[in-house]
């Protein structure tokens, strides 16, 4: 485990509360630019995530260290980064053994992603919809194939495709940071107690990491 080796950040809360974890996850960078990071490969990644607060709830915590590191590793922990739709990945997957074409199709989607070929991923994408729909699985684009609505179906399959080949939805170290951040605010929102996230430091490998820091923070 780390050993606050990552910077405190300015703040004005009375507490700030600090909790380290790993998660195990594998990605890949969708564009040919980003070398042999464009082939899956998986880190352990080790996170701390910083927070601040004023007011303690009914236990005395800002927020429950464990709280945070669940959300953080139920969500992300031995899973494919790219596969999440935080990251472009499709809002659904469909049922193992009923979908075995939708799932070539997504793989060759996932392929063409991969290499940053728009137009065949959105072909595959859409091959994959219809698919997804003879395995009787609910979507907007399936949705949509179902109905005869073939320019929604494109539509739907293209927005699938778009959304994973927009570099703000890379699963990079900067973009999980920033992820890691979002999901513990909206937690952190939910517990009205007026705690912000301050910072999410996330080691990706033994010499390479990232600090996300929020706007709010230094406004
Ligand atoms: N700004 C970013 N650059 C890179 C990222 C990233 O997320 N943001 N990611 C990668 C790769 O995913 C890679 O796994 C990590 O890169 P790197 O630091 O090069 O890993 P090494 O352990 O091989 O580095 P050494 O210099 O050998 O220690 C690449 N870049």
């Amino acid at each position: 485990m780390m050993h606050a080796i990552y910077p405190a950040p300015a703040h004005p809360f009375r507490y700030e509360l600090n909790k380290e974890f790993h998660f195990a996850a594998a990605h890949y960078i969708p564009a040919e630019a980003a070398g042999r990071c464009s082939r899956v490969h998986g880190h352990t990644y080790y996170c701390n995530v910083t927070v601040g607060g004023d007011r303690l709830d009914e236990c005395g915590f800002l927020v429950n260290f464990s709280e945070i590191k669940k959300l953080v590793q139920d969500r992300f922990d031995h899973r494919l980064l790219n596969e999440d739709e935080l990251f472009g990945g499709p809002a659904r997957l469909p049922n193992g053994g009923e979908a075995a074409e939708a799932v070539v199709q997504g793989s060759k989607a996932a392929e063409a992603m991969r290499h940053g070929k728009a137009d065949a991923a959105r072909g595959a994408w859409a091959e994959r919809a219809a698919a997804v729909e003879a395995a009787g699985e609910q979507g907007a684009a399936s949705g949509a194939v179902r109905h005869g609505k073939a320019d929604a179906a494109w539509q739907g399959s293209a927005a699938i495709a778009d959304s994973a080949l927009d570099p703000e939805r890379f699963p990079t170290t900067e973009v999980v940071a920033r992820t890691v951040w979002q999901l513990v605010q909206e937690e952190l929102d939910r517990r009205g107690n007026g705690a912000r996230c301050l910072q999410v430091f996330l080691r990706e490998t033994p010499s390479s990491y990232v600090i996300y820091r929020p706007e709010a923070a230094h406004g």
